[in-house]
């Protein structure tokens, strides 16, 4: 099949070199010169595992990517997908600004398209936005209409950052938000190459459901991440290992182990803007999410609960305080939302000199832009080294070896955010929920 996909970032590209990978013939669309400059020499404009390779296999084999939407018309897509960004407006409300932009690029070279392209939203969109929103822009702008000229679908994205090429093939879910036929089995037939060869559950469900399936999943996930964060809090307040409780209750099936990690809290692109842009949708339509909305405080709160500790040990002004991870997970170059925001907002704050170190040359890069005026160094050691107080904020695996490092600090107070650092002798270790 053929395959068009508007925006190339995380979710564009990953699936874009994904589908190739299945067979599929894959011309992506992306308004960023450098972007498709990227895809067309077989790089990944992002860092991903796995991405690299697969786009050095296809591109300019079955994978293209043009900054014209009009060259999708030649290609000829059977299915079109939509992966741009839906970010949050002030008040936490989806911004569908970005959205309706490429819906109208695209709209205008539609009707040149043979055949019965449908068109696929990938991006995380509020109910109604699919229907309401894009389909009508389309419709506006080729002249068209959803159904008989073109197809409309929904098929919201799981993938997880640090894994989305393995997500992606193999996924716990798929869902297809339809409500004609020939676009449910246009989606059938993009994800045959996955289903066939494996049990992959198909959730067949209209376009509204599956647009709030995809917020329900997130909100679920980030809420159970406060409920152990708040759990963890308890814990700490009373001295008990949050961790060990986490792993006594994540045996309970019907709670499940995954997600149940305590600490600084959830970031990423999409947790904290999928949690509001909902609060803010379940609001518009008259109904208050309390529950939502305190998993968001807490989430606000641990960041300084974590400063607050550090309080608790050494007065930091003036002083030299190292930052560990500044990419909102490990294995990413993401910052977006990444706790160590706040964490160094807040250092800032109480007038300390900060230094920071990420693996991930991408993540210290990006960090360099929002605080020019932190010290980015090449190690743990150099950024240890003199420090008054380490924070460390994500749990990049090479942490947990951290160990004569933390000799090199001129006061050893170490915070965890992660229960990452394995050292406990010879250090002041406080762990933010144990
Ligand atoms: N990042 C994730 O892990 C993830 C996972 C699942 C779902 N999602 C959702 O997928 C959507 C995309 O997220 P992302 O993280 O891939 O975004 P991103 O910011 O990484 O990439 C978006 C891309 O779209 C391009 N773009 C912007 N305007 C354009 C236009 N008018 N025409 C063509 N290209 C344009 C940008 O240049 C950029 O390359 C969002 O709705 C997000 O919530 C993201
Ligand atoms: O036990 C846990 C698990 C996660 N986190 C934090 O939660 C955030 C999100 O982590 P994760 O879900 O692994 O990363 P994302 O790449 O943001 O993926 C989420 O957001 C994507 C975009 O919508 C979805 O597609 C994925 O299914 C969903 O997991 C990160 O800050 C993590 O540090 C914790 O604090 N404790």
């Amino acid at each position: 099949m053929k395959i068009g996909i508007v925006g190339s970032g995380y979710v564009g590209t990953t699936i874009a070199a994904c589908f190739a990978d299945l067979g599929h013939e894959v011309m992506n669309v992306d308004v960023d010169e450098s972007v498709v400059t990227a895809l067309n020499d077989g790089e990944a404009p992002i860092d991903e595992p796995g991405l690299d390779d697969l786009l050095d296999r296809y591109a300019g084999e079955t994978l293209y990517a043009t900054t014209e939407y009009e060259d999708l018309v030649d290609f000829a897509p059977d299915a079109i997908f939509l992966a741009l960004p839906t970010p949050a407006q002030e008040d936490g409300s989806i911004d569908t600004a970005i959205i309706e932009a490429g819906a109208e690029s695209l709209g205008r070279i539609l009707a040149d398209v043979d055949g019965y392209p449908t068109v696929v939203v990938k991006s995380t969109v509020v109910p109604g936005t699919t229907e309401e929103i894009v389909g009508p822009i389309l419709e506006r702008e080729s002249g068209g209409e959803v159904g008989v000229d073109f197809g409309l679908a929904m098929n919201p994205e799981f993938l997880r950052e640090g894994s989305a090429v393995s997500d992606f093939t193999d996924p716990d879910k798929l869902v297809f938000g339809t409500s004609d036929d020939r676009a449910r089995e246009t989606l059938e037939a993009v994800y045959a190459p996955l289903t066939d060869d494996r049990e992959v559950p198909v959730v067949d469900t209209g376009v509204r459901e599956a647009e709030l399936i995809k917020y329900a999943n997130n909100a679920f996930l980030a809420a159970k991440v406060s409920l152990i964060n708040e759990i963890g809090n308890i814990c700490k307040a009373y001295g008990v290992d949050a961790y060990e409780v986490a792993d006594a209750i994540g045996l309970d099936d019907r709670i499940g182990e995954q997600f149940l990690r305590s600490g600084v809290g959830w970031g990423g692109s999409c947790f904290p803007k999928d949690v509001d842009a909902l609060v803010a949708a379940a609001r518009d339509a008259g109904y208050d999410p309390q529950l939502l909305q305190a998993a968001i405080d807490v989430n606000d709160r641990q960041p300084e609960r974590m400063l607050d500790l550090m309080d608790d040990h050494v007065d930091v002004e003036g002083e030299r305080v190292a930052v560990l991870g500044l990419a909102f997970k490990p294995g990413t170059d993401d910052i977006r939302n990444s706790r160590a925001i706040p964490i160094i907002e807040g250092l800032q704050a109480r007038g300390a000199e900060v230094i920071a170190y990420d693996p991930n040359d991408g993540a210290k890069a990006a960090m360099r832009e929002r605080f020019p005026d932190v010290e980015y160094l090449a190690g743990p050691s150099p950024t240890l080294s003199g420090a008054h107080a380490a924070l460390i904020v994500t749990d990049w695996p090479e942490f947990a070896d951290l160990d004569l490092e933390f000799d090199l600090m001129s006061n050893s107070v170490v915070i965890d955010g992660r229960r990452i650092v394995d050292r406990r002798e010879g250090i002041t270790y406080e762990g933010l929920t144990w």
